[in-house]
């Protein structure tokens, strides 16, 4: 039976060692809690750390048994590896990366080698469990490295990825040594996942910019595979909440806590330990609203949950030390012999408990400067059956996006904070009721179940476009049919498109050379009788002429303008006008002008507009615009306007590398062809060939008229060289 497997650094159970005795209990933080709830159904299995070193054998052994009994797989790490894994890669790179705070952020090479090291580390453990059929579904930021080392063991397995943490912009990323080894890490997926659309566009941005891979509507490219981005707002397990908010147990609890409080009104806020939870700044906002409004002292109390958390890394030890000195100043300086400010608990609570608070407090503090999604937010929503209490969110924590009902403010006005909480004190409780019911509507129908099952439905979806959108692989089996087929050929033809597909693409068309080893192969190839070797390019002649023209093959030059037999001298393909470009040329230098980095290349019979050097969304937005303009001029015109890669190209219509590579066909009457090329203007080539031709698409094919797809030029060289 097919299942799932969760793979996250922290398991939902943490284990604690007193003296000799090991208490299993709950993990805190939203990752653990929110999908804690839906691991075990399906014979599923969670996989990740369980928060112990293990000092034997048989101790491992037996928290072994006791977590899969509950349907969890311990990885066991190190000491090391938590300081430099743990609390050095994931919590003093990547964690302050992501969330903006860059000050923070350390760059250790040791540290990224231990990252390595404990991806890997997971690679093995998940492997060691899962069968062919299983869907492996990788969390969060410590596992980034995961979903490309589990594709190259596993290259057909079905793997979702999830961040649960902001992906921040790509001048955050481009910040990070190893950030393509990051983002092709999390490339290995084929369905990768974030709480918000912010976050995915600027993932796509950074993958755009920094691995040059260009997406449309979230469908991603890769060299060999669609890998789809998608938002998906993680939920929580609403009945349970609503439930632990309407036991007994939380009742008597709220009741205790009422007496102890008296009528003190109550503010709550519950984190982790963390400095992008915004707890300073929320404390110094409380101190704001008693000096603006004194008639809250005595009447109005917070609650301050902090949750210990990574207090291994220096800036979480500093922030405790901060927060005890502000807590300690406000207490020190309102505090009645009938009053405390603030009741601040540096614990976790269990369930009941915060069921307790969740109920008693009027008004919720959810302040982060930076939180992937915030799902105290959610649950204080949820426990609150008669629908009183106001909801004050940052508006740069994730679920904002959602909770538009919440009052929604900025973390770093203190004194827009300080208003929110005076506003949420005195609102009426109709208001109350009408936005906390939009809010619990929206909580309730959107929970944790449903999104599991939006992120697998998705997933599916992810493997069936795979499918049918990929050409086939030319795979060993394939390779080897087609030189069977070659040398039984008597007359080969073989076209071979050049950038992308016999030469890698460099930022200065001009420095694309011919390397020896290519010269030496086109060379071999031609000088073989059987052969027709021709080079179908939409560069123009003279290049081709310098670069190429010593060796023994024919030419089709400017996507199909210009064509030349060896030996023999350029030929039109038919009678041409060029009288146009005077009219076009200005056009495309105003594009040029609005785009740093873009260039027109002026061919004899053709003008084309490069973007390749510019910024990679502008030239996206801006070559979009040029072509609605081009084709508009071009219509009821015989020009015609063609997109390559990252090029724009204007020119008479009717010629392509197809009408032209046609002409081959009709001429040669080869028994054999084989057609290679990366690009929209190859796929003329591939359409315009009889259906038994080798035709072959460099890079992924989406919709490509190939038959088959290799990954890139080594591969072409390869398949050249069996050739010889
Ligand atoms: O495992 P820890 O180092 O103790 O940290 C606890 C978790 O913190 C982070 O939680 C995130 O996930 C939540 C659910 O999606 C989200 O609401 C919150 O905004 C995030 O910060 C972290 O991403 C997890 O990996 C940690 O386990
Ligand atoms: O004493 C506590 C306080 C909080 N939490 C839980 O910790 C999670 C915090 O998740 P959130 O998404 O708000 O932030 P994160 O800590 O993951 O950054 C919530 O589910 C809380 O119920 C807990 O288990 N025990």
């Amino acid at each position: 039976m097919s299942r799932t497997i969760i793979v996250s650094n922290r398991l939902p159970t943490k284990i604690l060692r007193t003296e000799n005795t090991l208490t299993f209990q709950p993990s805190e933080g939203g990752l653990a809690t929110g999908l804690g709830s839906i691991y075990r159904q399906d014979g599923n299995v969670w996989v990740g750390w369980p928060g112990l070193f293990v000092e034997s054998e048989e101790e491992e052994q037996h928290v072994r048994q006791e977590l899969e009994a509950d349907s969890m797989a311990p990885v066991f790490l190190t000491e090391a590896e938590i300081h430099d894994f743990y609390e050095g890669f994931s919590n003093s790179t990547l964690w302050p990366t992501f969330h903006y705070f860059t000050q923070f952020a350390t760059y250790e090479q040791s540290h990224w080698e231990a990252y390595v090291a404990v991806n890997e580390k997971f690679c093995q453990a998940v492997l060691e469990m899962a069968g062919p059929d299983d869907t492996i579904w990788v969390h969060d930021y410590q596992l980034l490295l995961l979903p490309e080392m589990l594709r190259r063991a596993r290259p057909d397995c079905t793997i979702g990825f999830f961040l649960h943490i902001p992906f921040p912009s790509h001048e955050l990323i481009r910040v990070l040594p190893w950030r393509n080894e990051l983002l092709q890490g999390m490339l290995g997926a084929d369905l990768i996942g974030f709480h918000t659309y912010g976050y995915m566009r600027h993932f796509l941005s950074a993958v755009s910019q920094l691995l040059g891979l260009n997406s449309q509507n979230g469908q991603l490219q890769t060299p060999t595979r669609t890998v789809l981005v998608d938002a998906f707002p993680m939920g929580i397990d609403y009945d349970r909440y609503a439930q632990a908010a309407a036991s007994e147990a939380a009742l008597a609890h709220e009741a205790e806590y009422r007496e102890a409080l008296r009528t003190t009104r109550v503010i709550l806020s519950i984190d982790r330990l963390d400095y992008t939870k915004g707890i300073a700044q929320r404390l110094r906002a409380f101190e704001v609203l008693l000096q603006r409004y004194p008639e809250w002292a005595e009447r109005v109390s917070l609650i301050m949950v902090v949750v210990p958390s990574r207090d291994q890394v220096a800036q979480y030890a500093s922030l405790k030390e901060e927060i005890d000195e502000i807590v300690g100043r406000i207490n020190a300086q309102y505090r009645t012999i009938y009053w405390t400010p603030i009741h601040y608990f540096y614990r976790s609570f269990p369930l009941e408990e915060l069921a307790a608070l969740y109920r008693i407090a009027e008004v919720a503090l959810v302040t982060p400067m930076r939180d992937g999604m915030n799902l105290v937010a959610k649950e204080f929503i949820a426990s609150k059956a008669d629908q009183r209490g106001v909801l004050i969110l940052s508006e740069r924590a994730g679920a904002a996006r959602e909770l538009s009902d919440a009052l929604i403010i900025n973390p770093t006005d203190t004194g827009q904070l300080a208003e929110a909480m005076h506003d949420a004190l005195v609102m009426p409780e109709e208001e109350q009721m009408q936005r906390m019911a939009a809010m619990q509507a929206l909580v309730q129908q959107y929970n944790v179940f449903s999104w599991t099952k939006l992120f697998m439905d998705r997933l599916s979806y992810a493997k069936i476009k795979q499918l049918t959108l990929a050409t086939e692989t030319l795979d060993t089996s394939t390779t080897t049919q087609l030189v069977t087929e070659y040398q039984a050929a008597e007359r080969r033809l073989l076209l071979l498109d050049y950038d992308g597909t016999l030469a890698g693409f460099n930022t200065n068309p001009q420095r694309a050379r011919p390397d020896e080893e290519m010269l030496l192969l086109l060379q071999r190839l031609a000088e073989n009788p059987r052969n027709r070797v021709v080079v179908i390019s939409g560069r123009d002649r003279t290049t081709l002429q310098n670069w190429l023209g010593h060796l023994p093959i024919d030419f089709i030059a400017e996507h199909g303008v210009w064509l030349r037999r060896a030996g023999e001298e350029w030929t039109l393909f038919q009678t041409l006008r060029n009288d146009w470009k005077t009219e076009i040329r200005p056009i495309l230098e105003l594009y040029v002008s609005r785009t740093a980095g873009s260039f027109i290349e002026d061919k004899e019979y053709s003008l084309v507009w490069h973007y390749r050097r510019a910024d990679a969304e502008l030239s996206a937005m801006r070559a979009r615009e040029l072509v609605s303009h081009l084709t508009f001029l071009a219509s009821n015109t015989d020009l015609q306007v063609m997109e390559g890669n990252k090029v724009i190209e204007i020119k008479n219509a009717g010629i392509n590398k197809g009408t032209a590579a046609s002409r081959w066909v009709a001429e040669y009457e080869p028994d054999f062809i084989v057609a290679i090329g990366d690009d929209r203007t190859d796929e003329d080539t591939f359409g315009a060939m009889p259906p038994e031709a080798y035709t072959i698409k460099v890079g992924s094919a989406p919709r490509s008229l190939a038959r088959f797809h290799v990954r890139g030029t080594t591969d072409v060289r390869q398949l050249l060289r069996k050739l010889l």
